[in-house]
This record gives C-alpha cells, structure tokens and sequence, in this order.
C-alpha cells in the first residue's frame, strides 16, 4: 500500500502552527518547515512550539523541519504561512520545483514595491505551479483551540478548491470556496489597517456605537479601493470581507489591534510593535495602501487618517476632529449597481 504523501506548511509561527496542528488533526502527515533548528527541535522533544501558541500541543503527525528542498520534494500541496516581507526570499529561485504543486498562501500582506498581493508573488515565483489564497475571520490561536472556524479557499481553479476543502474540512473548520482570489485575498490584507485603528479606539474607550461606525466606514472604505482596483464589491460581503474585519477590529487576540491598542495608550509605533513582539501586516500595508490610494485618488480618510498619525506627526485629537467634520457622505456609496 502506498503511504499518503505528506502536506508541507512553511512557517514557524503562530499561523504556520495552527495551520500544522488542524491538518494532522485531519489525519493528514505533516511537513512543518521553519528556518529555525532549535525551534524545530523543540517541538519534536516537546511538542509545543517554544515561541507561539503556548499551551497547545503540537499534533504527532507534525513533523517540524529546516529542510526546505527535501520538503518542496516530499509534498505536493504546501501551505504557505511566513510574513509577506520574507515570502518571496523564501520561495525565489525555486519555480522548477514547485512546478505542478498546488501552493496555498495563508499570508495576508501586500509587497511593499510591486503593491502584489502574495499569491501574485507566488505566480511569479512559480508560473508552472497551481495557486489558491485562504483567508477569513481566522485567529491562529482559536483555531488551535478548536473553536468553530470558517474560512475561504479562493482560486481559478475548482479542484484546487476542492482539494484544499477535502484537507482542511473537520469537526471544528469549515472551508467555503470562491472563485475570486483577487478580492478575497485584498480584504485579508486591508482589514489589517483598520484593526489598528479599532484598537486605537478601545484604548480609548471609545463606544459601541462608534466602533460599529468604525467598522462599517472602514468595509465601505476598502470596498471603494478594492471596485477601483477591480474586484468585485460582493466578495467584501463575505467571510474574508467583513466577516475577517469584525473579528480583527473586534478582538485583543488580534496582533493588529494589539498594536494599535498599544498606540491608543500612548506607545511609539516602534515601541508597540516590539511589545508585540510577532508579525502585524498591518503596518506595512498601511503605508503602501495610502500610496496606492493617492495614486488611484481614492477616497480613504480613515487610512489617509492614521498614516497622519503613524508618519505625519497629527495627534489622534486632530485626525479624530478632522473625520467628524469632513463634508457630509452618502451611506452605501460603494458598490457600483452594474457590471458585477
Ligand atoms: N496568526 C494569525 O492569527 C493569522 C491568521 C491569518 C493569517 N495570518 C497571516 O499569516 C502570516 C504569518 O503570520 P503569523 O501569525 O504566523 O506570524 P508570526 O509572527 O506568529 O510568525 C512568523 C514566523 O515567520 C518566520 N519568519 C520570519 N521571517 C522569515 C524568513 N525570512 N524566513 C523564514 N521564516 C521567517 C518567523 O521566524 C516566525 O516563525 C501573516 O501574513 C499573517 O497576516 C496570521
Ligand atoms: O492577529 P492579526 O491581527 O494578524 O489577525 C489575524 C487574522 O488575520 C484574523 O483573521
């Protein structure tokens, strides 16, 4: 009988971990590659990732590893988990073998020169390979702990959908497709901008009514960049749109939101992202979105808001003052009533 072929997952942090642990969950044998020897040692004597997730136990069927060739080899489907500034000089250089493979990107960022979203970084890496994004209300944490998750697998291509569906789907994980990975994948990584300022808001004390304001114009903002950019608006309605923007503008488990918390009680940016102490996409994307908006002249004052703060030396009190007072609005001004 031939052995099943193992499920390679690249990365060593939270996200790499939790995605690791739920595929052996599902039976599946797991490759877990991390650049670091002595974490990967760790976690095969102890079964614990020394560095994230602390409290939960690394599954058997994970097999952490620093071999990156041996693992590009052994595995047909490969989980792609490491931040979006290290992706591509993690994969570059290796299109011939990833060719044929089916590459799943779980990071949710945006190249800083090229403004590429990551799976348009992996086609680039590996034009010969077949790519589809994950993306969706998904703490790494709360998924390890087993609460019930959903998420969506977006690609052109339907088996790929249904193959990461077939390998991801358990009692605790529910895998939706789409065949828009384009707009799934940007609201992945706009919403990390707005986390940030939510986080602001509730080291603020701010209301309930103004993070429900805050949450709302922050869909509608994204939305309007992503219908210029040309996805389509109906994609910001589902799981990887507004259902990711709640749970990251909503939740402290959130690295964005902690960031931004922190910044609401008076930290450097410097200062908070080193209290933080792991990945926020958030900041990387804010500065490449307030570029992207102004060339595109879209309308983004909540981003336009926060890069004041962050690198235009505003107080919160003058941005705050400025967003209540700017010239009246309509409501749903975004989704455009044909063409979709
Ligand atoms: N943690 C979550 O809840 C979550 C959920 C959904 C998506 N994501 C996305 O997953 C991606 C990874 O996030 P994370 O939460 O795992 O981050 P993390 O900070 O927990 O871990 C990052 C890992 O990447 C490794 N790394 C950094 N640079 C590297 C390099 N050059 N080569 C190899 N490894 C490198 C680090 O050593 C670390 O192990 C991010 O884009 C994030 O937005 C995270
Ligand atoms: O911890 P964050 O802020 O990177 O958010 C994690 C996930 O993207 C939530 O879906």
């Amino acid at each position: 009988m031939t052995q099943q072929q193992p499920i390679a997952v690249l990365g060593g942090g939270s996200f790499g971990t939790a995605f690791a642990n739920l595929l052996a969950e599902n039976g599946q044998r797991v490759r877990q590659w991390m650049r670091d020897e002595e974490q990967a040692e760790a976690i095969r004597t102890r079964r614990e990732n020394p560095n994230y997730l602390k409290g939960v136990r690394i599954h058997d069927g994970v097999e952490p590893t620093t071999d990156l060739a041996a693992t590009l080899a052994e595995c047909e489907m490969i989980f792609v988990a490491v931040p979006s500034s290290a992706l591509r000089k993690v994969l570059d250089g290796r299109s011939e073998e990833l060719a044929g493979k089916m590459l799943v990107s779980l990071t949710k960022g945006i190249e800083a020169q090229s403004f590429k979203l990551m799976s348009q970084v992996l086609e680039e890496i590996a034009p010969k390979s077949r790519i589809a994004v994950i993306s969706g209300p998904n703490l790494a944490r709360e998924i390890a702990e087993h609460e019930l998750t959903a998420t969506v697998v977006a690609s052109e291509d339907d088996d790929l959908c249904a193959q990461v569906q077939d390998a991801l789907h358990g009692r605790t994980f529910r895998v939706y497709a789409s065949g828009d990975r384009f707009g799934v994948e940007l609201g992945g990584a706009l919403k990390n901008v707005y986390a940030i300022i939510a986080g602001m808001a509730a080291a603020l004390g701010m209301g309930e009514n103004t993070k429900g304001m805050l949450i709302t114009r922050a869909l509608a903002e994204m939305t309007r960049f992503a219908v210029q950019l040309g996805a389509n608006p109906m994609t910001f309605l589902g799981l990887a749109g507004v259902g990711d923007l709640i749970v990251t503008c909503s939740s402290p488990k959130s690295r964005n939101y902690q960031v931004g918390f922190a910044l609401g009680e008076g930290l450097t940016l410097e200062d908070a992202v080193a209290r933080m102490g792991e990945t926020a996409e958030g900041v990387n994307t804010l500065k490449v979105l307030k570029a992207k908006a102004d060339e595109l002249q879209v309308y983004m004052p909540l981003v336009a808001g926060l890069n004041a703060i962050l690198f235009g030396g505003r107080t919160l009190e003058q941005v705050i003052g400025a967003l209540m007072s700017g010239e009246p609005k309509t409501d749903v001004d975004f989704i455009p009533t044909t063409g979709f």
